[in-house]
């Protein structure tokens, strides 16, 4: 029988090897049951159910979640919180706490473009609850998997940021690069622009000045990107720079954002943050949150740091004039 590894060890901490194997190898067969969509089963599908935080679960959502939760009890995992479920599962034993976005990007689904799994790890506390609601800064390990094109593992377990590939050939993921770091310069922005007239003053401030290019108060053009999978995004900004936005904004449900401190927000700030990038609210740094309730959503800007530190900015002084960012010359980025 093969002994073969589902992820190299080498930057993997001797007491989260069982962990990592387990989300790795679980990921491997989400890959491959997401390459099959509509061959044996429609994933796209309804599941004809809402998730805690209201969202209709897709079938692949559902089966996600269960093949992680399996995961997790093969990984040592006492605590399991998904963005599926209700509560916290308590898994009776075991030295870790996961926070897991089993399926992120449901809505692309059946449009073929990719989609990911998101995952934040704790050391177990006392109680299920005490495991999660706590302050984003003692994450021990976060990451994601990417169900793209090629499907990609990139995690940080506290020292860098490691990208690996999936070997379809071997089915294990090979290490391609062992510290990756967000390029500082970029002129890339990703927004879901239909929600313009619903969003706070700053964020309009900084998309404005963007969209006004070479004529505006940048005095530069800039590109726009909107993939509706936070991992896609994410990649996207790990290996060329950028920044993503999803802002607060009026609408009924979106008074604190769309995306999930605990299984988006938290996971993304830390490989943010080891990858020499930002994170924020807007406000504060996403790394120095807490958690207060297990679904919580969270306003979430992040990227490249000189891009985050610079749409704070536009926050801390939103009835000035955005111009007066260009003319002052403060942030150029
Ligand atoms: O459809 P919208 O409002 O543009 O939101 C897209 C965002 O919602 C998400 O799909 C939310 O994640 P889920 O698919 O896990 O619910 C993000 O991946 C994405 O960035
Ligand atoms: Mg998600
Ligand atoms: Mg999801």
């Amino acid at each position: 029988m093969s002994t073969r590894r589902a992820l190299p060890e080498t930057h993997v901490p001797e007491p989260l090897r069982p962990l990592m194997q387990s989300i790795a190898t679980a990921s491997i067969s989400l890959a491959r049951l997401i390459a099959r969509n509509g061959i044996e089963h429609k994933l796209g599908a309804d599941a004809e159910a809402t998730n805690a935080g209201g969202d209709s679960q897709k079938a692949l959502d559902v089966w996600a979640d269960d093949l992680f939760l399996k995961a997790a009890r093969d990984g040592g995992v006492r605590h399991y919180a998904s963005e599926e479920q209700d509560r916290v599962v308590d898994l009776g034993a075991g030295d870790w706490a996961l926070a897991i976005d089993p399926l992120d990007g449901s809505s692309n689904i059946d449009t073929n473009v990719s989609i990911g799994t998101i995952f934040s790890i704790y050391a177990a506390a006392d109680t299920p609850d005490a495991s999660f609601l706590r302050p984003v800064s003692e994450q021990v390990g976060a990451g994601y998997v990417i169900y793209g094109p090629q499907t990609a593992l990139v995690v940080t377990l506290g020292q860098g940021v490691q990208r690996y590939a999936l070997d379809y050939d071997t089915g294990a993921f090979v290490l391609v690069e062992p510290q990756v770091s967000i390029p500082p310069e970029s002129n890339e922005f990703a927004v879901n622009a239909s929600n313009y007239r619903h969003w706070p003053k700053p964020i309009r401030a900084y998309v404005d000045d963007c969209v006004a290019g070479v004529d505006g108060p940048r005095g530069k053009n800039f590109n726009m990107r909107w993939i509706a999978s936070l991992v896609a995004e994410a990649h996207r900004i790990l290996a060329r720079g950028g920044v993503f936005l999803y802002p607060a904004d009026d609408r009924k449900g979106y008074e604190r954002g769309r995306l999930r401190l605990l299984y988006e927000c938290a996971p993304i700030a830390m490989l943010c943050a080891q990858a020499g990038g930002g994170a924020t609210d807007g406000t504060d740094p996403i790394l120095q949150m807490r958690v207060e309730t297990l679904h919580q959503r969270t306003p979430f800007i992040f990227g490249t740091r000189a891009k985050v530190a610079r749409i704070a900015a536009y926050h801390d002084m939103p009835e000035i004039e955005s111009a007066l960012f260009g003319r002052r010359g403060l942030f150029r980025s």
